[in-house]
């Protein structure tokens, strides 16, 4: 992908032709993701079971608490059909800068890197299969799949203290397990819900497929728990639904409650993102991030014990 930085120029370079040639392609591509990621200390990745929930809002704010604390921050979209983190970091219509070493991303507020698919993309239009229709769905799985490790095995990110990377929704459970899965020595995966999504098994089920795959969730995040109101600045619940009930029957932590604010909404929407230090919600990302660095910390003391 280094010559060319469109989503044709990466497809044409994809051959399917036979067994033997895809896993030879496969593994290239991992080993060259390893190699991209090395100078990385910790990597996260961000699922949620639905799309809609807040998990691209929670991804950024959560990279952009660690950065506030000082930390290197690399920031990872990997959705094809709805990257929005260029936008809501006020990048969009940036692009990587392609060098002989690779694809270096644009540096966002804070010293953020940055790197989606939406770069990939020309305009708002879908990523379409042209072909018979009964095919659409492995076709579209096989390229997404691929697109995303040959994307992996090219971004140059030098030292970095956290990678957060921001998953496609989970129209099938199982999906964002599969893309973490690309990600190396993985840290762990933080998983996004609303309070009205706690009633549906879709969360349950990504967890489940989530550490039947070897990968360890932190913990919980509940997105827009209440209504913040934006001229009194008092919470009101918006929603039915019992995360931590949930939180308890995975058996893991609840991370923090982040309300829904209208001014988050209109600030990052807009390629605007609000960074006041100060400000209550910032505030809820903050102790959020505390908590993934305690949990994280834990887990090293224990691995140097053993
Ligand atoms: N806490 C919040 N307060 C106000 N608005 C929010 C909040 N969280 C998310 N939103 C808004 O809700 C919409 C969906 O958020 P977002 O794009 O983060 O969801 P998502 O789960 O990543 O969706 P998808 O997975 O489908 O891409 C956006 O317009 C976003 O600004």
């Amino acid at each position: 992908m280094a010559a060319g930085k469109d989503l044709k120029s990466i497809l044409t370079k994809l051959q399917y032709s036979d067994d033997a040639k895809v896993v030879q392609q496969i593994t290239a591509q991992m080993k060259q993701v390893q190699a991209r990621m090395a100078g990385i200390k910790q990597k996260l990745v961000v699922m949620s079971g639905k799309g809609g929930v807040g998990k691209s809002m929670t991804t950024v704010n959560l990279a952009l608490a660690f950065a506030r604390q000082g930390a290197k921050v690399g920031l990872l979209d990997v959705d094809l059909n709805g990257p929005c983190v260029p936008r809501m970091m006020g990048l969009h219509g940036q692009s990587l800068r392609m060098t002989p070493e690779g694809a270096q991303p644009p540096v966002g507020p804070l010293g953020i890197k940055v790197a989606s698919m939406d770069f990939f993309l020309d305009d708002a239009s879908p990523v379409r299969w042209k072909g018979p229709m009964d095919l659409s769905p492995v076709w579209l799985g096989l390229m997404e799949m691929n697109v995303i490790r040959e994307f992996l095995a090219d971004v140059v990110w030098g030292e970095l203290d956290y990678l957060l990377a921001d998953l496609p929704p989970g129209a099938a459970a199982d999906k964002p397990p599969v893309i973490a899965g690309f990600i190396p020595d993985l840290a762990g995966a933080i998983v996004v819900t609303t309070p009205s999504e706690v009633a549906s098994d879709v969360v349950q089920k990504s967890v489940t497929y989530a550490r039947d795959m070897g990968i360890r969730v932190l913990g919980i995040v509940e997105n827009m728990s209440e209504y913040r109101c934006p001229s009194c600045g008092a919470e009101n619940e918006l929603f039915e639904g019992n995360t931590e009930a949930m939180c308890e029957v995975l058996d893991l932590p609840l991370l923090g409650r982040v309300p829904f604010d209208r001014k988050f909404a209109k600030t990052f929407d807009k390629g605007q993102p609000l960074l006041d230090p100060e400000y209550p919600t910032i505030q809820k990302y903050q102790d959020i991030v505390g908590r993934i660095q305690a949990l994280l910390d834990y887990k090293k003391v224990l691995a140097e014990k053993l």
